[in-house]
């Protein structure tokens, strides 16, 4: 059997947030400081996370084609007309039955279910965590090629390194992520702000 390192999450280094922003320094030059492909996927990825109502682990897919195109995006929760009401989100409990793993749909599940393309062979995942094994396999039966990961806290345990195994015999590549930028801002209100100064209001009092 093949030795699988541990590849224990790296941390990011703190650099500036990157802010999304239609304003360029002037209207004739082109804007600089733009998300690069890798940036932008695994930040959608995240902004799907945002949706999950786990409390312990929020986690985000994202689905990319060969032509850079969004072809799925999920995050983990529980089965459609299964209310977080009546499951349990606990993980502790001594009955399995109380605990939410028997129950939730994980990330890259929901983003290959929820695909808006006949088609996914060839495409890319991005996700805050790396696979599980049940992942591993809807990833490879689904054809998707490459695994863009963010976090290998799990590396030790039998399921991540059985994914490995999965990926490395079925020829899905997988890399860590590597951000440029560690803060991707997202701010709804930059759309009302004044073009010609081009600074974010001066926030109210209270605010
Ligand atoms: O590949 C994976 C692995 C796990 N998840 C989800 C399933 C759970 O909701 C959480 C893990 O919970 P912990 O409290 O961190 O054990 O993450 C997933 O979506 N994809
Ligand atoms: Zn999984």
């Amino acid at each position: 059997m093949a030795d699988y390192p541990i590849n224990r999450n790296r941390f990011v280094k703190l650099s500036r947030p990157i802010l999304i922003s239609n304003m360029a320094p002037s209207k004739s030059e082109k804007r600089e400081q733009y998300l690069s492909w890798d940036d932008y996927f695994m930040a959608s990825a995240f902004l799907a996370a945002k949706r999950s109502k786990d409390p312990a682990s929020q986690v985000g897919a994202c689905i990319v084609d060969s032509e850079h195109r969004i072809v799925g995006t999920g995050y983990n929760g529980f089965p459609r007309g299964c209310s977080d009401d009546d499951f349990p989100w606990s993980k502790t409990s001594a009955n399995n039955l109380e605990n939410k793993y028997m129950y939730v749909v994980h990330a890259e599940a929901n983003a290959i279910l929820n695909k808006n393309a006949a088609d996914i062979r060839g495409s890319r995942l991005y996700v805050a965590l790396f696979p599980c094994n049940e992942c591993a396999k809807l990833i490879i039966q689904s054809g998707i090629k490459e695994v863009i990961y963010m976090s290998d806290k799990h590396a030790t345990r039998e399921h991540t390194i059985a994914s490995k195994m999965l990926f490395d015999k079925c020829g899905v590549n997988y890399r860590q992520y590597e951000p440029n930028e560690s803060r991707v801002v997202i701010d709804f209100n930059e759309i009302d702000w004044d073009k010609q100064n081009q600074m974010p209001p001066t926030p109210s009092k209270g605010v």
